[in-house]
This record gives structure tokens, sequence and C-alpha cells, in this order.
């Protein structure tokens, strides 16, 4: 059994007791879509038994190329974007020390992983090539299509830098290659160079990939251990099938947050109480806002770090418009607590203070901004996590993901494709001069004209 578990008990001022078994038959409809792939989007379910079946020769191959990178490399370089990109970097960050990028190679102990390729900004990608410097590195390169602007970009620049370091050869064993199975750009170049690859499995979309090669192999490389990552989401996977409302905590958040939207929240934070959460809440944002945003509806997934923006949004969730509902992923146990120590004076009137723990505040400042904005009327829901493992991670990612193909599947909409996100590549494209899309182009400058008189 996993050891997340989900309170719903902030909720009763805006959902009375018979609205959530008042959902149990949609929930059912919903699970039946999920489970037996007659909703919609049915062909990219694969990434619900990916914790309990996934290619074990590709997991021990990932284990043994993360050895070698870890004998060979200083840094490794993640080129990725969206899916192949975001659960990695949120592992990463939630898995290590607070400071992690700033550690001295000795404390780190293991190859300091960094990400290019998820944005176009050239000083980003100048500094990390001075960052890096004559350190040695490797690159894995993460995408299906192997055409996505951003990380092609960004892979030939880190290609080139590889080639003149280490030689055609040298480079051509340091690149590893996570990509579709048989088609595409990028497997047909690694075909041809010999580039190691791994897989992107055909019925898992970028945004549920994490627990594929994309997130693995770099998450091994950085020192965590991927089988416990596995265990904690097969234990997820088992925890989380039953579709009574009763019993299963991921679709009671799914059932609960369409309860809310149906009444008017329509913006979703999700919130933290600790600053190497903050990426948890980005990879979460691309799961819900892709699973959702489309057919003109869905939960505006947005995020929030406290107390830190307690100090900035907390006025706006305080009193603005009433549309918000607040999840927090509330860390239990944190890694390391800190005592709070006596002061000569007391002019910061902390000495009521005075050897409590820190976590303690911090716990206390969360039940305080969970009664504040209930009394504000924001719906707070918190789902609690043990600790900051790899165990935890790995139910904590499953447990989200099953609660977005079943809230997906409740609002009617499918939950795993992304139409959308083709239509700003299309003008970009156009704007770029690409052969194909001449007339986008030319459309487009027309209308900036138009909009100029
Ligand atoms: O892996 P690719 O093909 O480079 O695509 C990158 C990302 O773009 C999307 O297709 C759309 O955002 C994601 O699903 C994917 O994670």
């Amino acid at each position: 059994m996993t050891q997340i578990s989900f309170d719903a008990s902030a909720l009763k001022k805006f959902v009375h007791e018979n609205e959530l078994g008042e959902m149990q038959a949609m929930v059912n409809a919903a699970d039946s879509e999920l489970r037996n792939g007659t909703g919609a989007g049915a062909d990219f379910r694969d990434w619900l038994h990916l914790p309990t079946e996934y290619d074990h020769e590709e997991f021990d191959r990932i284990k043994k190329a993360a050895q070698k990178i870890q004998s060979d490399s200083e840094v490794l370089v993640v080129i990725g974007i969206g899916g192949s990109y975001l659960g990695t970097r949120m592992a990463i960050d939630f898995l290590h020390d607070s400071f992690y990028y700033s550690q001295k190679p000795a404390d780190r102990k293991f190859p300091l992983v960094l990400f290019a390729g998820n944005s176009l900004s050239s000083s980003y990608l100048h500094d990390l090539v001075q960052l890096i410097g004559d350190r040695d590195f490797s690159v894995n390169v993460v995408s299906k299509s192997g055409t996505t602007t951003e990380p092609a970009i960004a892979f030939r620049i880190f290609r080139e830098l590889l080639v003149k370091k280490y030689g055609e050869k040298g480079a051509n064993q340091r690149i590893y290659a996570t990509t579709d199975a048989k088609r595409g750009a990028l497997k047909t170049e690694a075909d041809d160079a010999g580039w190691e690859t791994f897989v992107i499995p055909d019925g898992v979309g970028g945004r549920y990939s994490v627990l594929s090669a994309v997130g693995l192999l770099p998450i091994a490389v950085s020192g965590a251990d991927i089988d416990q990552l596995m265990a904690g989401a097969a234990d997820a996977e088992k925890s989380y099938t039953n579709p009574d409302l009763t019993q299963n905590e991921a679709y009671q958040y799914a059932a609960y947050r369409n309860i809310l939207y149906r009444k008017g929240f329509t913006t979703e934070l999700l919130e933290n109480y600790e600053p190497n959460m903050t990426m948890f809440a980005e990879w979460w944002k691309q799961l819900a806002g892709e699973s959702e945003g489309k057919d003109q509806k869905g939960i505006y997934p947005s995020s929030a770090n406290f107390t830190t923006d307690l100090h900035s949004l907390g006025q706006y969730i305080q009193e603005g418009m009433r549309n918000l509902m607040e999840t927090v992923v509330k860390l239990d146990t944190p890694n390391h607590d800190v005592t709070i120590p006596a002061a000569e004076n007391d002019l910061d009137g902390l000495a009521y203070l005075q050897d409590k723990n820190m976590d303690w505040v911090n716990t206390k400042a969360y039940q305080a901004v969970v009664a504040a904005h209930n009394a504000g009327g924001v719906p707070v829901m918190t789902v609690h996590i043990p600790r900051e493992d790899e165990y935890t991670l790995g139910s904590l990612i499953y447990f989200f993901e099953v609660a977005m193909g079943i809230s997906g599947y409740l609002n009617g909409i499918n939950p795993f494709n992304q139409p959308g996100v083709e239509a700003y590549k299309t003008n970009m494209f156009g704007l770029l001069g690409k052969p194909g899309f001449e007339a986008v182009g030319d459309q487009l400058r027309a209308q900036m004209k138009e909009n100029e008189k």
C-alpha cells in the first residue's frame, strides 16, 4: 500500500456530504474508459502498467549506462522539453540536496545533471556551455520525434562540442538517445551513429513518461535509486485500481476537483511547503494542462510555493476573484529538521518558539493557511506524503497520473492528446521560413502589418 494519503476534510464548506457518492456512477464510467480502453485516446494508456510491466532488459541497460556515465562524466546534459524534461527535472530536485546544483562534486558524489533544450534562450545555452567548461560530459537527448525545435537546436550545439572534445568516435560513445523504438529522425540518426538508445514507449505520452527511460536514465545517473522509484509506483498502481470512491484516494481527488470545477472553481493551485518541490508543480502543470485544457474547457493548472508566495500571491488567494481551489502536497517529515535557537534579547519576539523545530512551525503555517483560505472562500485539498525519497516519489507520480486520467474522462475530454500544442509551432515555422510553411508565414506577416496600422 502506498503511504500517501489524501485529505479532503477542509472541503466541508464547499462540498456537501452527498456529493462525492453522487459522482460514483460517473467515476465508474471514467474508470471503465480508462481501464478497458473504451474512452478517447485509448492508445495512450500504457503508462497505467509501466511500474509493473516495463522492459526489464532495458531497465538493466539503463543501470549499466548510468554506471558508465558516472564513471566517465562529471556532467550529464539532458536535452528535452515538456514531458521529455519536466519529470526528470522535478525528480532530481525532489530527491537531492536543496543546493544540488551548487554542491561540491565530492559532496554530490555523482555527475551533475543539467538541462538544455527546454527553451530558446541563447543566453541560457551560452551560460550552460560556459558552466560545463572543460569538464567531462555526456549527453542524453530525449525526444520522441527528434524534430522538436528547442531540443534539436540544443542537441546540434552539444553534439558539436562533444565531437570537438572527444572526436567523432568518442562523441558517439557519450550520446544516449531516448526516443521512439522504431521511427523518427532521432532514431534514424542514433542507429546510423551507433548511439545507445532507449525507448519512449508508443502508448505513453510525454507527460506520462517519467517512469520510462525518459526519466529513469538521468535519475539513475544522479545517484537516485530507480528500483525504489518503480517500487513506489508499483504499489500505487495496486492501491489505486478500485473504482469505489470510498476506497480510492486518487479517484477521490479526481472527483472532488471536478465537483469544485463545476461550481466555478476553475483554477487549481498546486502548492508545497518545500522549495525543492517547485519543479514538481511544473511537472504537474503539464500533466494537468495538456490532459484537461481542451475543447474550450478544463481546470487551469497553476502553482504556488509556500510560505514564500504567501508574501506575494497570498493577498490574491485570500481576497481576489473566487475561482481558486488549492491542492497542497504536504511533506510530513523533512529529511532534516532545525531547532530554533535562543537569543539573548527577544527583539524579534521569537522567544515563544525557541527550542521548537522549524518543521513544526512550517506545519502550523500550513494549518493556519488552510483555515484562512477556507474562511476566505478557497477550497483546499491536501495530499500528504511521508518523506522525500524515491519510493514516495514513485507513488506520488502515479497518484497524479491516474487521477488526471480519471479527471479528464469525468470532464468529457480526451486526457491523452494535446492537439493545441501544434498551433504555436505552425506559426513559428511560418515566421522562421521552414520549407512547407511559407503560406503561414505570409499570412502572419500580413496580419502583423495590419495590426501595426
Ligand atoms: O519528445 P518530443 O517529440 O521532442 O516532444 C516534446 C514534448 O512536446 C509535446 O509533444 C507537447 O508538449 C509533449 O508531449 C512532449 O513531451
